[in-house]
């Protein structure tokens, strides 16, 4: 281990400035996905620490909402350096976790300073309106304010960027905050409070608390003093987390499962869609949300697409994030494989047929082949439910309708990719697919210029982008008049 990712893997709470313990004394075990090996410990808190993180946020947000735009870009610009110059312990941290290859660790990293860094120019420039008056002697302004303090929760497959993605805008537009990162992948997020503390914004303006999900998600979601909760994770828990935000009103930011479709036609550049296919199925081992879930392939270049995808697929290099050339990581944990081997089975049963992989990787643990199945139909189980591993089923598809029809047959509509050499079909299937995001011939497609977010089951509201920062202002409409105008 660096000496600077053990400065950064720190096994305590950070609350109103202080790195402190649970109450009860009791911590999780934080398990390296690679090995198998316990890496240390967090603390198991509960209601009562994030009670006082929430108060320490709402203490500290008096103050922080009156500092300036400016001063608060600079801080953040300092936390964009701090990162940055840090990326590879942070990444190395990172991979110890998660599992993923230190390359995209790293990329992850610098993914994470750039969303400070755009959030800090963002900050400056949220603008309100002065707008005609109906009234000779009254006038019209429009402002906006941080909404207050924000709850976090966020996954374990970024553990660093979905953070990122949420400090970024709280911070700049003047809110506070309290975070729980994923229990599995804590350190990432803890890593957030060092450099937090060392780039100088003041106590209580961030505070992070890990441990029991519902008593700590009940009270970012019940306590009155939150005034916002942005989550990314499952649809399962998003939706229980919309329902107890009821009580109290709160605006709501949900970043939800997804079920990816990649379709290619037959007037693609094959070997780009190989490509851009690799990087939207294997990526992060298959565990990020916009990775492909379906890929549907027209019948004229079907067996050629099946037949490279797969060899593109076996050549991947399997193994721990810290070795050198590593490209598919292990899966975050043995729920994970057992999922995969169910969908797996669950096809072949149906007359899918292995085209790649298939089966556990001979490096053991939580390793997993990458893999394609040809021949997929839409009575298979991944038609409809999210893989989350490196599983690619491919489908057959005639005509350009039944694409987009079977594409769009899906609760779940975050990002969808497609390849075509066509402009005017290009800008049908677009204008077709419902997606908050597209990919024309582009398999990657992530960027902090870019307002990311799903429709339907997806989510609520876009993170990144100058949207990202809409969902932490409230808009407050002042007539003042009485002026003798
Ligand atoms: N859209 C995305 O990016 C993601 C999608 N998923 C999908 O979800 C599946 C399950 O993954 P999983 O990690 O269990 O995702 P979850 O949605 O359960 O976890 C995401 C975050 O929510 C927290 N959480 C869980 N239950 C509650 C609750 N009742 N109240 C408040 N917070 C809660 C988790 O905490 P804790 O870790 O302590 O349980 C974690 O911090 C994956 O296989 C994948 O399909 C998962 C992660 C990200
Ligand atoms: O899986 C997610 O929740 C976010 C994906 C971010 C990315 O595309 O880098």
């Amino acid at each position: 281990m660096l000496h600077k990712t053990s400065h950064f893997m720190r096994q305590a709470n950070f609350i109103d400035g202080a790195w402190v313990e649970a109450d009860s004394g009791q911590t999780i075990d934080v398990v390296n996905p690679a090995s198998g090996q316990t890496i240390g410990t967090v603390p198991k808190a509960g209601t009562a620490e994030t009670r006082r993180a929430i108060q320490a946020a709402e203490a500290a947000f008096h103050s922080w909402k009156k500092t300036s735009a400016d001063h608060r870009a600079k801080l953040l610009r300092k936390l964009h350096d701090a990162i940055m110059d840090n990326q590879d312990a942070l990444a190395e941290l990172l991979v110890m976790e998660q599992g993923k290859s230190f390359a995209e660790a790293k990329g992850e990293v610098g993914m994470s300073a750039a969303y400070i860094l755009w959030y800090a120019e963002e900050g400056r420039r949220v603008y309100g309106d002065v707008v005609p008056s109906p009234w000779a002697d009254r006038r019209i302004l429009v402002t906006k304010e941080p909404v207050g303090v924000i709850g976090a929760i966020t996954p374990w497959n970024f553990p660093s960027s979905m953070l990122a993605r949420k400090l970024g805008p709280a911070l700049a537009s003047g809110c506070t905050a309290v975070a729980k990162p994923a229990s599995q992948t804590p350190y990432s997020g803890l890593a957030w409070g060092v450099l937090c503390e060392e780039a100088g914004f003041p106590k209580g303006v961030v505070n992070i608390v890990t441990g029991a999900a519902s008593e700590i998600g009940d009270e970012l979601c019940q306590n009155p003093l939150v005034r916002k909760i942005t989550f990314t994770g499952s649809t399962e828990v998003g939706k229980t987390l919309i329902e107890k935000t009821a009580g109290t009103v709160k605006k709501v930011s949900m970043e939800l499962g997804g079920n990816a479709p990649f379709l290619v036609f037959d007037d693609a550049d094959i070997d780009r869609a190989v490509e851009g296919a690799i990087a939207a199925k294997y990526r992060n081992s298959g565990q990020t949300c916009v990775c492909t879930n379906r890929f549907f392939v027209q019948a004229g270049i079907y067996d050629t697409f099946v037949e490279k995808l797969s060899a593109a697929a076996v050549k991947l290099k399997v193994g721990s994030g810290l070795e050198e050339g590593t490209q598919q990581g292990p899966l975050i944990d043995e729920k994970a494989v057992e999922k995969v081997e169910e969908l797996i089975a669950d096809a072949t049963g149906k007359g899918g047929k292995l085209a790649a992989g298939g089966a556990r990787h001979a490096l053991g643990g939580t390793f997993f082949q990458p893999t394609v199945i040809s021949n997929a139909t839409p009575d298979m189980r991944f038609m409809k439910e999210e893989i989350f591993g490196p599983v690619a089923p491919v489908f057959r598809f005639e005509t350009e309708e039944e694409a987009v029809n079977l594409a769009n047959d899906t609760v779940f509509g975050l990002a969808c990719y497609f390849y075509t050499g066509d402009l005017g079909r290009a800008f049908r299937v677009m204008e077709g697919l419902k997606y908050g995001l597209v990919g024309v011939n582009e398999g990657i497609i992530t960027t902090v210029e870019a307002p990311f977010g799903g429709l339907k089951e997806s989510g609520l509201g876009k993170e990144g982008g100058h949207q990202g920062i809409e969902d932490y202002l409230d808009t407050k409409y002042v007539c003042i008049g009485g002026l003798g105008l």
